[in-house]
């Protein structure tokens, strides 16, 4: 039995560590209806949620509202309401990425809303607040709530002048409680704002990623209000550097992402001014002690939450996590590494590598100091858009199968080479770069069943499922290629073995081109083809959908080989999602065309869209995993291309050379031919 007590108003339930408060629009309301409901009929409900409040003008719509517990992070709130036709939009500047889960329907016409309200750990001052807007229908009035959430709490005392204040205030101020002894969640160490701060070290901070990557995003973040008000970035590596040094190498990539911001001067030289350097050997401790000592001046005695950014090469992973994890971890808040990939060269090394990590951290979320592998193309935005095409679109998810879909293409292009990473590519050729992690990933989210719930760990299980019913790849199916020197007006593109770093008569394929195929009832049968390919002739990340022709098609005859219809999810650049379909020419006679119905981003959103690592860097922040890579997924990944990336190695196996700046070895529509595909980006229509 859950016992309960009632402050100034707010509901808490001692076992649960629960507040719960209402607001109703004539000013503070009971809280009774509410709780004796949740109490009663919630027996499995949450455990470490200290508040909720609901600020409802429509308070009469509502008698009732339910929390479950469905991860660390995400739970469940249900109310019912009359007449309510919901869509949550986020309101803030930077909505916490956890906005991901918000989600409202109307079930069968019924009185019953469900919402779905994913909470995070952290949120920094302008992503703390969540407004969900809610449009309703009911008697043709326009309704709206507003729902703020905050979970995570630590040693504190809630008192009735505190819950005033909160009723007062209406939105977020939240009075501390304390978790239950049971619930070591990280979350509960970042609770007061005042008294938390999250220190984030760049590890290779003098590095090609940081540089062009994690400092912008940074920033970026910074600028957007989305990191916490406390909060201190290091760089760290071996490079000699002071902090004036860093920041003049990092302010030279900075950019105003944002147009048109006054500001963005102003805000750069504070970002730059909570920019510090360490520098430091990866493997020693002492020198991460120094990190230590310095983090914690900063810190300033608040609790620590500590973000390790791992940008540095793949063998030294282990030696910094040791040294992170031993040296230089929080004692008070979370400690939590992002590893880069790449994450081993096969199933061998990568599951060593995952057994030396998990000695020193680990991988759920329950425990203070845990690792999470990070894949940028998750958090690109048309990829996190896959699922809420697919699943809130009628028109998509029935389509999603065998049955109307003849093949799926995922292509990754670069119209430039390996320029200066060839000494780290040519120890990984494209396939583990781009294949095994980006493609692969975009391939699971493209193909999986319909996750249970929007919950990390739901929809990681459903990841893992479509990449262990996936055919190992076989040699057959895979064409390899390497960029060769081109002249082409007048000028001299390099061969990739011209790299000065590539050993002369490398084999390493800087192009790859597979088939692949997921032996379960959705998509038997269907051909998943994967392209990847460095110096090609453009830059482009797509997925292209080709659907089935239309059976006893009345108009075959008047068009020759008429098309089937071709779904296009353009990641980048010039992000879009396309149609196509199959059009009457107008006019008199009967002619028929292929056009786009076409959502291009640049023209229907001025809003700009967030470079991947932010997004990532957010979450890992906020201790949201959605985007990260299970080690189970990991696994499932590396057992499908570690078979053939031994028999291309084993047996030399000789790539198709391509000029530089071309589409490519003409190996691959050989391959797309036998299994009567055409890939989509060629031609003019494309
Ligand atoms: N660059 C990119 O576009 C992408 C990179 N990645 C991954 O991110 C990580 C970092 O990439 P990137 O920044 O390009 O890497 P870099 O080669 O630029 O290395 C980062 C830093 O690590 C240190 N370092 C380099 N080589 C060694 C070595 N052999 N021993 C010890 N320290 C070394 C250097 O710092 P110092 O000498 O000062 O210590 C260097 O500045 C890698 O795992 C990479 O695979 C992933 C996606 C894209
Ligand atoms: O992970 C990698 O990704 C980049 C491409 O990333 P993008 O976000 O610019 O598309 C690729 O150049 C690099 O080789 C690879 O390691």
């Amino acid at each position: 039995m859950y016992q309960t007590r009632t402050e100034g108003g707010v509901h808490v339930s001692r076992e649960t560590s629960l507040l719960l408060a209402k607001r109703t629009d004539k000013g503070r309301g009971s809280l009774s209806e509410i709780s004796r409901d949740f109490i009663s009929t919630t027996p499995n409900f949450l455990i470490n949620v200290p508040l909720l409040i609901f600020n409802s003008q429509v308070d009469r719509s509502i008698d009732s509202v339910h929390l479950y517990r469905r991860t660390q992070h995400i739970y469940t709130v249900c109310g019912r309401c009359t007449n309510t036709m919901a869509t949550f939009s986020p309101s803030t500047h930077c909505p916490s990425s956890s906005a991901y889960s918000n989600n409202s329907s109307v079930i069968n016409g019924s009185n019953r809303l469900h919402q779905r309200i994913a909470l995070s750990s952290i949120r920094p001052k302008q992503c703390r607040a969540r407004k969900l807007s809610l449009q309703q229908s009911s008697n043709g009035v326009s309704l709206s709530k507003a729902v703020h959430v905050q979970d995570g709490a630590t040693n504190m005392k809630t008192s009735s002048v505190e819950s005033d204040k909160i009723l007062k205030d209406g939105i977020l101020s939240v009075p501390p409680v304390t978790p239950p002894e049971e619930v070591k969640d990280i979350a509960s160490f970042d609770f007061d704002k005042d008294k938390s701060t999250v220190s984030i070290t760049v590890v290779g901070a003098s590095g090609d990623l940081a540089k062009k990557k994690i400092f912008p995003a940074l920033f970026a973040l910074y600028y957007e209000g989305c990191l916490p008000e406390h909060f201190t970035i290091f760089g760290y590596a071996r490079s000699k550097m002071s902090d004036a040094e860093l920041r003049t190498m990092v302010s030279k990539t900075l950019t105003c992402r944002i147009d048109q911001r006054e500001n963005c001067g102003e805000k750069m030289d504070q970002f730059l001014e909570r920019c510090f350097y360490q520098p430091g050997q990866y493997d020693s401790e002492k020198n991460f002690l120094e990190l230590d000592r310095n983090l914690k001046q900063h810190e300033a005695g608040r609790v620590a939450n500590r973000l390790f950014y791992l940008s540095i090469p793949p063998n030294i992973f282990i030696d910094a996590v040791k040294c992170a994890s031993s040296s230089a971890s929080s004692a008070s808040g979370w400690t939590r590494v992002i590893v880069e990939k790449p994450f081993g060269r096969d199933s061998e090394s990568s599951a060593a590598l995952t057994r030396s990590l998990k000695q020193y951290l680990d991988e759920d979320q329950i425990f203070r100091q845990v690792f999470s592998l990070i894949d940028h193309y998750l958090g690109k935005e048309l990829v996190e858009n896959l699922s809420v095409l697919r699943f809130s679109n009628l028109i998509f998810e029935p389509l999603w199968s065998r049955q109307y879909i003849r093949n799926v293409q995922f292509i990754f292009a670069e119209d430039f080479g390996t320029e200066g990473r060839g000494g780290y590519f040519d120890n990984y050729g494209i396939i583990r770069d781009i294949m095994q992690n980006h493609l692969l990933q975009i391939l699971a989210l493209f193909a999986m069943e319909t996750p249970v719930s929007l919950d990390a760990e739901d929809i990681r299980n459903e990841k893992v499922k479509v990449l262990r019913s996936m055919r190992p790849l076989r040699l057959d199916d895979v064409v390899v290629g390497q960029y060769k020197s081109h002249t082409r007006g007048g000028v001299k593109y390099p061969a990739y073995t011209d790299d000065k770093t590539v050993p002369g008569g490398s084999l390493t394929p800087t192009f790859a081109a597979a088939a692949l195929f997921i032996d379960n009832a959705r998509w038997d049968g269907v051909p998943f083809l994967m392209k990847a390919g460095k110096a090609l002739h453009d830059r482009r990340a797509e997925i292209r959908v080709q659907f089935r022709h239309v059976p006893g098609n009345l108009y075959n005859k008047n068009i020759i080989d008429l098309a089937t219809n071709e779904l296009v999810i353009r990641v980048q650049p010039d992000e879009s999602i396309y149609l196509k379909i199959n059009n009457k020419v107008p006019g008199l006679g009967m002619r028929l065309d292929r056009s786009n119905l076409n959502l291009l981003y640049a023209a229907r959103y001025s809003k700009e869209i967030p470079d991947a690592y932010e997004r990532l860097l957010l979450d890992a922040i906020e201790g949201e995993r959605r985007l990260f890579i299970r080690s189970d997924e990991l696994d499932a990944a590396w057992s499908l291309f570690s078979p053939v990336l031994k028999d291309l190695e084993d047996n030399k196996i000789v790539p198709e050379y391509y000029p530089y700046g071309s589409r490519g070895p003409v190996g691959s529509h050989y391959l797309a031919a036998r299994y009567k595909v055409r890939w989509g980006d060629l031609g003019s229509d494309q």
